[in-house]
């Protein structure tokens, strides 16, 4: 058409300089007729079929325009969009640079090849309205992204494009930091959430927890109060006994009433003429070498007014007149010791028993420390001075006779292991000590009797379960008699519990209160940073102490 005529004609000007094909488009010569080189021309009516005819008959119209490799450059020149019935365009490898705009490519409806590869258009790869073409329309150029950051893919290479073009490229901005926000409070904010959570659960856990202990034991204690207190207003208190009486009640100290002995004398059993049973402890004078004075008999009037539910009641004395041994009367306890317990053959104590009578312990150990006046230190406390009564409560026994009789060394060797030893440096007595010997007690209870054993060289394995401990191998701390039937908190916090009151400074342990607390769920055990000093410790151990071997440690008899 006439306007499409004046079109080619322009871009013959504006392209002939280039070596081209356009240099052979003559004026003279006819653009579909003649035709010019790269121009494809047809009539209206049929569009397929390319026909030579005349530019200047209104009939006549371009449909193709083929100038690939012709050097051209520039930009693509709009006036283009007048060519509005091409079909091909094909301007593949030439020098052309600037932005394809999908309205220029929208003003030729008919287009159904179009290639513009391998030259150096920038911007976004356009998308026409009515057309969609084959990728390899837009390779080779330096079209990029969406966001401008990088070129699309099957372009020239970045240098090439800036060396031909005015190209510049956004830096990329990386997914982290565009979602850095998110980021933080995906790192921050959610693992807060979480602890916070399994804080919340942990806190109301531990103290569901040790509301139902403190309930429990509160309650346990205060029947156990309620029912001695009764029993305790029907008895009498404690009293002097003549030897007759307690010769009666043992039938002649007779070898069947015998319950057992220790390093300071033999136990019976008797039955006194109120019918109550009694064990009568013999102490042997001459062989222990006890010192029985005025102080020592004081402090037994002491003892015989203590009634508490964890504590064996002293229910009276013989002062040992006329050459016979001095004795004290004690309730009868019908499961007798701790050690009996452990040693028995019988089924082994049960792992609820045991904990219940390291509590009952404690509990009785607290009361002579923290609530007699003066406080009272048990002194000689060891798994044969825990006694049972008939259901199993522990009660602490036979307390203040070492400390006040001042026994002979023999009688302190025998109980060695559960004494501080602190007092075989400085020979004094302190709640503390308790504390220490209430530590190894707890030791006995968890190992077994396996701890009371000796070894071939005749000392107790005492020092192998103490470094066990000190290792944390509670597996191979427990004893095996349980079969694996233990509570793994309960062991676990007594073996803290033993660790923190055999710390040898004796001012680092805690006191019976507290492990009493501890044990009953409603104290923390103090963090491990405060356990660093136990008798373990390879540095200020107690067991590297050349003292601590040896014949330092009594025999399993003397336990
Ligand atoms: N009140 C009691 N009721 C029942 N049995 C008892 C009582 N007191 C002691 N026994 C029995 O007698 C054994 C020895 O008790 P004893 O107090 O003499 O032992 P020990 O503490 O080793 O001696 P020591 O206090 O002289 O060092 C205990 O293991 C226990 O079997």
């Amino acid at each position: 058409t006439p306007s499409e005529a004046a079109v080619l004609a322009q871009l013959r000007d504006m392209w002939k300089a280039a070596p081209s094909v356009v240099k052979l488009w003559v004026e003279a010569v006819d653009a579909c007729h003649g035709p010019w080189p790269g121009i494809g021309c047809a009539l209206t009516d049929d569009l397929t079929v390319q026909t030579p005819c005349s530019v200047l008959n209104s009939t006549c119209t371009v449909v193709t325009l083929k100038i690939p490799n012709g050097n051209l450059t520039g930009e693509i020149p709009l006036i283009l969009a007048g060519l509005s019935n091409l079909q091909h365009l094909d301007l593949r490898g030439n020098l052309l640079n600037g932005r394809v705009t999908p309205e220029l490519l929208d003003s030729f409806p008919m287009l159904s090849f179009l290639d513009l590869s391998l030259n150096y258009f920038t911007g976004t790869i356009p998308r026409a309205r009515n057309t969609s073409f084959e990728y390899d329309t837009w390779s080779r150029n330096c079209f990029s992204s969406e966001n401008s950051c990088h070129l699309a893919p099957q372009m020239r290479s970045v240098a090439e494009c800036r060396q031909q073009t005015s190209l510049q490229l956004q830096p990329c901005v990386s997914w982290t930091r565009t979602h850095l926000l998110l980021l933080i409070v995906v790192v921050l904010v959610c693992p807060v959430i979480v602890i916070a959570a399994l804080s919340a659960i942990a806190i109301y856990y531990w103290r569901s927890r040790s509301l139902q202990a403190a309930h429990f034991w509160q309650l346990r204690s205060s029947m156990r109060a309620d029912v001695e207190e009764q029993a305790g207003s029907q008895r009498n208190v404690c009293r002097q006994f003549s030897y007759q009486e307690l010769d009666a009640a043992t039938n002649s100290f007779h070898q069947n009433a015998l319950l057992g002995a220790g390093a300071t004398g033999f136990v019976f059993q008797g039955k006194l003429d109120d019918g109550t049973t009694v064990a009568v402890k013999q102490l042997d004078t001459r062989n222990s070498g006890m010192l029985i004075n005025d102080e020592f008999w004081n402090e037994v009037k002491v003892r015989g007014a203590i009634q508490h539910p964890n504590v064996v009641t002293l229910r009276g004395f013989f002062k040992g007149i006329g050459g016979s041994d001095p004795m004290l009367v004690c309730e009868f306890m019908p499961n007798g010791s701790v050690l009996d317990a452990l040693l028995s053959d019988n089924t082994p104590l049960r792992w609820p028993r045991r904990y219940s009578i390291a509590h009952g312990a404690a509990l009785g150990l607290e009361y002579l420390h923290e609530h007699c006046t003066p406080a009272i230190i048990h002194g000689n406390l060891k798994p044969s001075n825990i006694l049972l009564d008939r259901d199993f409560t522990a009660r602490v026994g036979h307390f203040g006779s070492v400390r006040v009789a001042k026994v002979s060394q023999r009688a302190v060797v025998s109980t060695l292991g559960f004494v501080d030893p602190e007092y075989g440096v400085t020979g004094k007595l302190t709640e503390k000590s308790d504390v220490f010997s209430y530590g190894m007690l707890l030791l006995v209870l968890v190992s077994g009797r396996r701890m009371l054993e000796s070894q071939p060289s005749g000392k107790p394995q005492l020092l192998t379960w103490m470094q066990l401990l000190a290792k944390a191998e509670l597996s191979e701390l427990v004893d095996p008699r349980l079969e694996g039937n233990f509570d793994k908190h309960e062991v676990s916090l007594c073996a803290q519990i033993v660790l923190l009151c055999t710390r040898i400074q004796p001012e680092l342990r805690p006191s019976m209160s507290e492990v009493r607390r501890i044990l009953e769920g409603i104290m923390p055990v103090p963090n491990s940073g405060s356990l660093d000093t136990p008798v373990t410790s390879s540095h200020t151990s107690f067991v590297s102490m050349s003292h601590f071997s040896g014949s330092f440690y009594g025999t399993s008899d003397s336990l």
